[in-house]
C-alpha cells in the first residue's frame, strides 16, 4: 500500500527526517512511537502532501504510483486521509458542507453523525468553539466519510476524556476494519504516545522513531512496553533495532 524509500525531508531550513524507509502492507495498520520533535508529525504530514515539507531525497509510492511530488488533492483522491493533532478552525464552513465533500454518497457523512450522536454538530463551523474531544470526533467522522484506503492518525487520543476515549477507539476501529481479519484492506499509520489505540485495533507493527529515523520496528505492544520500562533510547538498542 505505501513504500517509502529512503526519505530526506526539511521544514523551515531544519532537516527532519533522515532517510526514513516504511512499508506497511494492505491491511496493515502500523503505530509510530517517539519523543517530542522526532519527527513524527512531520513524516504524515509529508506524506499527505502538504506544503512547507519539502523532500530533499527519496520517494514515496502509493499503491505503486510515486506520489511524492503529487499535489494534496490528488493524494486524497488516490485513497490518503488524514486526522490533525491539532486541526484548524474552518470559519464559514459547515461540518455537514465538509462531510459533503469528504464523501461521494451525500447521505453517508449525516447517517454516521447520527449514529456517533453527532448530529447536532452537522450546523456548526468546523471546529468552531468545539471542546477536545470533539474536535477529535468531527475529523474522525470526516474521515469514515472520506474512507480512505490509508488512514494516517496523529495522536487521535489527544484531549479525549476517559469515556469519549472508548468512542474515538471504536471509530478508529472502524475505520481500520479491526473485525475484520480476513481480508482486511484498509491500511494506517497512527502516531501514539499514550498506546491506547492497541486496545482498539490489531495493529501488526511498531516503529520508533527517534531525530528523524526510524530505528526499531517490531510487534507494537511489546515495543510500547519498552518504551515503558526503559524509555526510548534504551528501546531502540533492543533486539528488534533493524536500522
Ligand atoms: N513549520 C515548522 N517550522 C519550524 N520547525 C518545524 C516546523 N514543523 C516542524 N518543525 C520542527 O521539526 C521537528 C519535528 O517536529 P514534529 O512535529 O514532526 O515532531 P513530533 O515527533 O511529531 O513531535 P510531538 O510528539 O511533540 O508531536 C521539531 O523540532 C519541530 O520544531
Amino acid at each position: 500500500m505505501l513504500q517509502i524509500e529512503d526519505l530526506w525531508v526539511e521544514v523551515q531550513g531544519k532537516e527532519v527526517l533522515k532517510g526514513i524507509n516504511l512499508h506497511i502492507g494492505k491491511g496493515e495498520t502500523h503505530c509510530l512511537f517517539g519523543k517530542n520533535g522526532s519527527g513524527k508529525t512531520t513524516l504524515l504530514m509529508t506524506i499527505m502532501g502538504f506544503s512547507g515539507y519539502k523532500v530533499r531525497h527519496g520517494k514515496i509510492i502509493f499503491k505503486g504510483v510515486d506520489i511524492t511530488h503529487l499535489p494534496i488533492n490528488e493524494r486524497a483522491k488516490l485513497g490518503i486521509g488524514i486526522s490533525f493533532q491539532r486541526p484548524p478552525t474552518l470559519r464559514g464552513v459547515k461540518l455537514k458542507d465538509l462531510l459533503q465533500i469528504c464523501g461521494d454518497d451525500k447521505g453517508l457523512g449525516r447517517r454516521l453523525a447520527v449514529s456517533y450522536g453527532f448530529d447536532h454538530f452537522l450546523d456548526r463551523d468546523v471546529n468552531l468553539g468545539f471542546s477536545g474531544g470533539e474536535i477529535k470526533k468531527s475529523e474522525l467522522l470526516q474521515l469514515l466519510t472520506q474512507n480512505p484506503d490509508l488512514t494516517l492518525l496523529d495522536e487521535p487520543e489527544s484531549g479525549v476524556d476517559m469515556e469519549n476515549l472508548d468512542v474515538i477507539g471504536n471509530m478508529i476501529g472502524k475505520l481500520l476494519q479491526k473485525d475484520i481479519h480476513k481480508g482486511r484492506e484498509k491500511s494506517g499509520l497512527i502516531i501514539t504516545h499514550t498506546g491506547f489505540i492497541l486496545n482498539y485495533v490489531t495493529a501488526d507493527k511498531g516503529h520508533v522513531m527517534l531525530n528523524g529515523q526510524i530505528y526499531c520496528q517490531g510487534n507494537p505492544v511489546e515495543i510500547f512496553q519498552g518504551i515503558q520500562k526503559y524509555g526510548y533510547q534504551e528501546c531502540i538498542k533492543c533486539m528488534q533495532c533493524n536500522v
